[in-house]
């Protein structure tokens, strides 16, 4: 059993404080979903889980089984099992998509890079088809090309083949068609079940189909202010943040 846990983060961007003190854990096999309104900080959160060099950590911690990995570089946190997904993924178009996904593999290994390995393209293969990816896409730079469809499957392809100890996915429903966000879902489900933990942002009860939220969190200005389950993502999808965020406080 692994458990991430992110206690008080404090995240500023170009100098100006983003995160404000964000606690969450996500543990093995639990789907955890992060929701809030554009710019609350979700991404900003991600990036700094990941070790992205321009988000500035100025208090708290991200602990990785009782270890602090904030001082990590990024390749050294996903070597320990920490995959992110991002929202806008980066296209590296000099990289064949099949040497990435191997490169990928060896790296979490602590091995040399190698040429892709037959037995991981075949497995790899049987993904694409599984989430609706042409088989042409191994061949192409990563990214290249891509539509926005193919870098969200192409995210999650990552995910199911590494199957790490955890999978951060920065809403991998987006730019999605009906097949694509089931395969997505589908997909999601699998690696919790297989026994990653998975934390997830959305905007959508869409996801709701497919995965059953072990604990949502919503976050509003850099700040968790919200814990529950799945009902929370149904209430944001009837009435919106703002009607739902007023409710809260007039109860209070
Ligand atoms: N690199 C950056 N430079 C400047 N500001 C940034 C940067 N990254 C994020 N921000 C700011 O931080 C705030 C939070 O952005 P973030 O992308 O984390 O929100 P989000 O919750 O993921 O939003 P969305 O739902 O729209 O994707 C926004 O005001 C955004 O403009």
């Amino acid at each position: 059993m692994h458990m991430l846990e992110i206690r008080n983060l404090r995240v500023a961007v170009g100098g100006r404080e983003i995160l404000k003190g964000v606690t969450l854990s996500v543990s093995s096999g639990e789907t955890v979903v992060l929701m809030g309104p554009n710019g609350s900080g979700k991404s900003t959160l991600f990036q700094a889980i990941a070790g992205n060099p321009k988000y500035e950590i100025l208090d708290g911690d991200i602990l990785l089984d009782g270890e602090s990995i904030r001082d990590l570089a990024p390749e050294e946190r996903f070597a320990k099992g920490i995959f992110v997904g991002f929202q806008s993924p980066v296209a590296v178009p000099e990289v064949r998509f099949a040497f990435l996904l191997q490169a990928m593999l060896n790296i979490r290994a602590g091995k040399k890079l190698t040429d892709p390995n037959p037995q991981v393209l075949a497995q790899a293969q049987k993904l694409a088809a599984e989430l609706g990816l042409k088989p042409e896409v191994f061949n192409r730079g990563v990214g290249a090309g891509f539509s926005g469809g193919e870098f969200k499957r192409a995210e999650v392809l990552q995910a199911l083949l590494l199957n790490p100890k955890f999978v951060i996915l920065d809403e991998p429903d987006s730019g999605l068609d009906v097949d694509g966000i089931a395969a997505v879902g589908k997909a999601v489900s699998r690696l919790s079940a297989s026994g990653s933990g998975v934390l997830l942002s959305t905007h959508y009860a869409r996801v709701l189909k497919f995965i059953k939220p072990t604990r949502v969190y919503v976050m509003a200005d850099g700040r968790i202010v919200l814990q529950g389950d799945e009902n929370i993502i149904k209430k944001i999808e009837e009435i919106g943040y703002k009607s739902y965020f007023e409710e809260i406080r007039q109860e209070l």
